[in-house]
């Protein structure tokens, strides 16, 4: 179907099964970001300023190209689907499972389960919280270790990751109650399929979606080989652990992590008794997974962008080490109590996730029904991906956006200040369910690892390059930190 839909956004003309597939994928390569390759179609067509429309394999796609259309795709429900296709399905043994990728009942029910845990024994009672402060004081204590083991003065590190184990940590012990320390095996294990899977979604993985013939005729090529490897070994760890939560489950306790209380649903119901429909043991698995997918690179990649911008700009360190010895001092570690106290790093917290959601996507939306965006006509089931790039960049928000900047958070009197539009976790009820973790981890972080260590570029090192490099959400390149032992 060659055909545009009538008023359909503006954009190339579609190739008959291919779509745009070419242009874009010869774009991205070019410009090394999907966003950048959008960005550069839209140019070329007038009339494309919110939105623009495109074909990828059998898919509608239309992405969002300004904050007003991207607040318009999260806050109008018609939009709250997910898309269809064996990439969003296969993950879950062929059936739409899980949280990301469910939509309507199904995932209001298991979204409401979430959301209740999270704050139940999430950050309402003291749980995650101290969990967080517990991973950060981890952190601290590894460093010291490294660094004794090293000669007592300083390490020099692989920077990118270096906090992912704490991250990880504290997803895995809201799910499933356990931590492991840094050269746990099991850890490493589930690390490395993590980052396994992170590779293989990439558009890559996602070429079997919009052509799912090429699931048959080029398993290897299209992706899908791997993405489907990759989804059997988190499955098989993720499945060991709920076996073991279902060995010791008495459902007359009170549940201690994710697992236990969802056991408790599958057996006596919600406080109505019974549970909905979308509740089995194989969703349990799903959002096990999901939370991982959703939780972990997300974050992990977060708190890279902010170790780099920390290494890059030691004028930031010594004003936010500054500030954090006349609040805390040397003597205890930081609380997220002391955030309201520590404006400038809460501000690199800000700014951090500016850099980090810059180049982002949001998750793939799908009409639920023939609606209207930005005043075209969208039909049912197309695919809206939004760039978050126009709301972390705005000059009207901003004072400095090229660049990084906790100033871009703060007022004349030092006060954080965070623009309406900025909105790094979404909006409307398909927003980050995990925003407080995510901001509770890395505020916890920065500030403990700021009080206690000098973040510097080795002897004979250039300076890391600030250019993102394109996976799944954007990330750091390879570079190396000295960790340098405050005395
Ligand atoms: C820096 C960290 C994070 C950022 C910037 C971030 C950002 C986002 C954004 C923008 C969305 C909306 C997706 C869409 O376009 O529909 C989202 C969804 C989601 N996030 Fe996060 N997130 C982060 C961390 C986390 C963490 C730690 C968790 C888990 C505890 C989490 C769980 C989820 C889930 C489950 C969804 C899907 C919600 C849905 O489908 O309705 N995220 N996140």
């Amino acid at each position: 179907e060659m055909r545009k839909p009538k008023n359909f956004p503006n954009g190339p003309i579609f190739y008959p099964i291919i779509g745009n597939l070419l242009t874009v994928a010869k774009l991205r390569k070019e410009t090394g970001f999907l966003i950048r390759a959008v960005m550069k179609i839209a140019e070329r067509y007038s009339n494309t300023k919110d939105v623009i429309g495109l074909k990828i394999g059998k898919d509608l796609v239309v992405f969002t190209m300004t904050t007003k259309a991207l607040k318009e795709v999260y806050t109008c429900s018609d939009f709250d689907g997910r898309p269809f296709g064996p990439f969003y399905e296969t993950r879950t043994w062929n059936k739409r499972r899980g949280i990301i990728f469910t939509d309507q009942d199904f995932f209001q029910a298991q979204h409401r389960f979430i959301v209740r845990q999270l704050k139940e024994f999430g950050f309402a009672r003291k749980g995650m919280l101290e969990i967080c402060e517990n991973e950060a004081e981890f952190c601290v204590n590894d460093f010291r270790k490294l660094i004794e083991n090293h000669g007592g003065t300083s390490a020099t590190v692989n920077m990118p990751n270096i906090l992912s184990m704490y991250i990880l940590n504290t997803l895995w012990q809201f799910l499933a109650g356990i931590r492991y320390d840094v050269d746990n095996q099991e850890m490493r294990y589930l690390q490395g399929i993590l980052s396994d899977l992170m590779k293989s979604i990439d558009m890559k993985g996602a070429l079997f979606s919009h052509f799912p013939f090429l699931q048959y005729i080029a398993p290897e090529a299209s992706g899908y080989k791997d993405y489907v490897r990759c989804h059997k070994n988190i499955h098989a760890f993720m499945r060991k652990e709920v076996e073991r939560h279902k060995r010791n489950f008495n459902p007359s306790d009170e549940p201690r992590d994710l697992i236990e209380a969802y056991l408790k649903v599958l057996h006596v119901g919600d406080e109505s008794g019974k549970a909905h429909k979308s509740f089995s043991e194989l969703q349990l698995l799903g959002i096990c997974l999901d939370m991982f997918i959703a939780g972990s690179e997300t974050t992990n990649n977060a708190s890279n962008f902010m170790m780099l911008y920390l290494t890059r700009n030691p004028h930031v360190q010594i004003r936010a080490r500054e500030e954090i010895d006349r609040v805390i001092g040397r003597n205890r570690l930081p609380k997220l109590s002391d955030r309201p106290n520590l404006p400038y790093c809460e501000a690199i917290v800000h700014e951090s996730l500016r850099s980090f959601m810059k180049m982002a996507c949001g998750v793939p939306h799908r009409a639920l029904k023939d609606t209207k965006l930005c005043g075209f006509d969208i039909p049912k089931d197309t695919m809206i991906i939004s760039s978050f790039m126009p709301p972390s960049m705005d000059t009207k928000n901003f004072k400095n956006p090229h660049k990084f900047d906790p100033e871009n958070f703060l007022d004349v009197n030092g006060n954080v200040v965070v623009p309406e539009n900025f909105i790094p976790f979404a909006l409307g009820k398909r927003r980050c369910i995990g925003e407080v973790l995510a901001r509770t981890n890395l505020f916890l972080l920065c500030t403990t690892l700021l009080q206690n260590f000098y973040i510097e570029i080795p002897d004979g090192h250039d300076i890391p390059s600030e250019e993102p490099i394109d996976s799944m959400t954007p990330n750091v390149r390879d570079y190396e930190a000295m960790i340098v032992l405050r005395q």
